[in-house]
């Protein structure tokens, strides 16, 4: 079964729903050095990763400048794992992934060169469709075709983003067979606010997709 992730997640009313939708993980963006409607405070981020059942992983998505920052925003926010977007290099990642006590989840561009280097210092891949400012939340899609090669590469676990919705995502799931999916302004009713049947449509799908042997 493929396993689901909503990003991008800034007030409880849509906790509570994407954890009723039987969501896997749900990201919390804050302290990103774009600007974007999903972005909360580090002060919401940590409430909101407190209100988070168990069984359902929070993730504080994030852009650090360095590794100092990555382990305090860590520290502060108290999430399950971290996912780092932005300018760290996989030697930083993997100090990150040392120091911080969190799984660590790299986000790549598609067509980053140095994927297999990030995947090597990460716990997990986020390959996305990264925007020029390293920010993600785009709304794109990628070369699936390519991004199912590197699944099929690498041991690493690896987590499909990038302009998701219900209507494609098991159309990406049969294609790409990720370890997980994430998606964030594919289940908006607008910016910040996600629309709860989309997000139900979007983890049943998902977890549903048939992944042939
Ligand atoms: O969502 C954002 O606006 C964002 C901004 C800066 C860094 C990361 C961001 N999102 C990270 C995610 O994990 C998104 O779910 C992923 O990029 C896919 O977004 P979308 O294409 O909108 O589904």
């Amino acid at each position: 079964m493929t396993r689901a992730k909503i990003c991008g997640i800034t007030r409880e009313t849509d906790l509570d729903a994407v954890v009723a939708a039987g969501a896997d993980a749900v990201g919390l963006t804050a302290a990103v050095t774009v600007d974007t409607p999903r972005e909360t405070s580090i002060t919401r981020a940590t409430d909101l990763a407190a209100a988070v059942p168990p069984f359902v992983t929070s993730v504080l998505v994030t852009m650090p400048d360095s590794v100092d920052r990555a382990v305090e925003l860590v520290d502060r926010v108290e999430p399950d794992a971290v996912q780092l977007h932005g300018n760290l290099r996989p030697d930083a990642i993997a100090a990150v992934r040392e120091r911080a006590p969190v799984k660590v989840i790299a986000a790549v561009d598609a067509t980053d060169s140095a994927v297999d280097a990030y995947a090597d210092a990460a716990d997990a891949l986020l390959v996305d469709s990264v925007d020029e400012q390293g920010g993600g939340g785009t709304g794109e899609t990628h070369d699936w075709e390519r991004t199912a090669d590197l699944v099929a590469d690498l041991q690493t676990p690896v987590i499909l983003a990038g302009g998701l919705t219900p209507d494609n995502v098991a159309e990406a799931v049969e294609t790409v067979r990720p370890f997980a999916v994430d998606v964030a302004s594919g289940v908006e009713a607008e910016g910040g606010v996600k629309d709860h049947d989309a997000v139900r449509q979007f983890v049943e799908r998902a977890e549903s997709a048939v992944v042939s042997a």
